[in-house]
């Protein structure tokens, strides 16, 4: 019996609309999780957060056992009770960062080395120490197991070689995180690009059983059509039945193409990154508010927008902040960002649910990349 219901509420094509429930809050799927890296969504409070409708918010191993160390948060109550965010949390691994932020790293079929980016301390990771760090002592609601995100482009060779050890850590993150009711643990697909080691991948998580399957090896510099061809096949292998969660991803049409492929749950720094260096995500594609024709446009970034940061604010005054680099600006289009990607799955909900989610997929590609 799966510790947390996932009910599936309809159908549309591949695409899914339903919720995850966990002891602290129902999750909507689609569902879009803002990336709180080091115990905040970069320039937001977790008020704001919780307005723009998130559900669930992801944190990143990698940042927080470094700083301020996984057992100083245990010791000040967990990562919901420091952070003060009371709704589900899924925090990642932390071997993906290390492979890509950490100074040497070092692989082995025991564990992952890596020497601090801040201040160049040694650390080991495996599979049995991210369960510690991410059940026990951080106290997230979704676990993840930790796994090799193979380079893009791979030998088939060297794609096999990582999806097999990612297996194999499957197990050993299963073992360490045994039966728990309050927490749930996620497996996650390897194999780069070639389906018959996506199938494989997929048959040696099921047999070993997850409460819900992440699509790993993705946005990873393929590409949105390389990445398309992967969805067309690689959701299938998992089963129906439990979430399925693309690491990771990505832009607005990224999400909107990965859920008609049958994709539930998302994360990606895009939306709050983008938005500290000017960039705003709307339904008529991203614009760049540092640009000179918004110095005069009193128009705010989205007056339908229940959210202030959309809705109260001239593209003009918001310009005048990116250019005087006032911080209100970063604090504005984060949260204007934020909202706007949780409005996109919202909308794409109601979509599935009322059986007109491809009529959705077309008018949004049309607006939203038309230019
Ligand atoms: O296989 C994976 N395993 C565990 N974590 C991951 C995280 C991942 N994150 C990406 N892509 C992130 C792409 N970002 C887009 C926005 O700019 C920063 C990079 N791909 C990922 C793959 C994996």
């Amino acid at each position: 019996m799966a510790a947390f219901p996932f009910e599936i509420e309809a159908t549309d094509g591949k695409a899914r609309t339903g919720v995850l429930k966990t002891p602290r809050g129902d999750i909507r799927t689609p569902a879009f999780m803002p990336v709180g890296t080091a115990a905040t969504v970069k320039a937001m409070t977790v008020d704001q957060v919780k307005d723009t409708g998130a559900d669930i918010i992801l944190g990143n191993t990698y940042h927080l056992m470094l700083r301020p160390s996984a057992e100083r948060v245990k010791r000040l109550g967990g990562l919901h009770k420091f952070m003060r965010w009371d709704k589900p949390i899924l925090t990642d691994s932390g071997g993906f960062q290390v492979m890509s932020l950490s100074g040497i790293s070092k692989l082995t079929e025991e564990a992952v080395t890596f020497s601090s980016h801040v201040d160049g301390s040694k650390h080991v990771l495996t599979p049995e120490r991210s369960i510690e760090i991410q059940a026990d002592l951080l106290g997230s609601d979704i676990v993840m197991q930790l796994d090799e995100c193979v380079a893009w482009p791979a030998e088939e060779a060297r794609a096999r070689k990582g999806m097999e050890l990612s297996a194999r850590w499957a197990k050993r993150s299963k073992d360490a995180f045994g039966t728990r009711d309050t927490q749930v643990l996620f497996g996650i697909q390897q194999g780069s690009t070639f389906e018959n080691l996506r199938r494989e991948s997929s048959e040696r998580l099921r047999e070993i059983g997850f409460d819900g399957y992440a699509i790993g090896g993705l946005a990873v510099g393929e590409g949105h059509q390389a990445m398309c061809e992967v969805l067309d096949y690689a959701p299938g292998f998992l089963p129906e039945d439990r979430p399925r969660y693309l690491m990771g991803v990505g832009k607005p049409i990224d999400l909107v193409e990965a859920v008609a492929r049958g994709v539930d749950m998302f994360d990606c720094v895009l939306p709050t990154r983008s938005g500290r260096h000017g960039q705003a995500w709307t339904w008529d594609g991203p614009i760049n508010l540092k640009n000179a024709k918004y110095a005069e446009d009193e128009t705010p970034l989205d007056p339908d927008s229940d959210c202030p940061a959309s809705r109260d604010y001239s593209k003009a005054y918001l310009r005048h902040l990116f250019k005087a680099e006032e911080i209100l600006g970063q604090v504005l289009l984060s949260w204007h960002n934020i909202a706007f990607f949780q409005a996109l799955t919202a909308a794409m909900r109601a979509a599935i649910a009322e059986g007109r989610f491809e009529q959705f997929r077309r008018d949004f590609a049309a607006r939203h990349l038309g230019g």
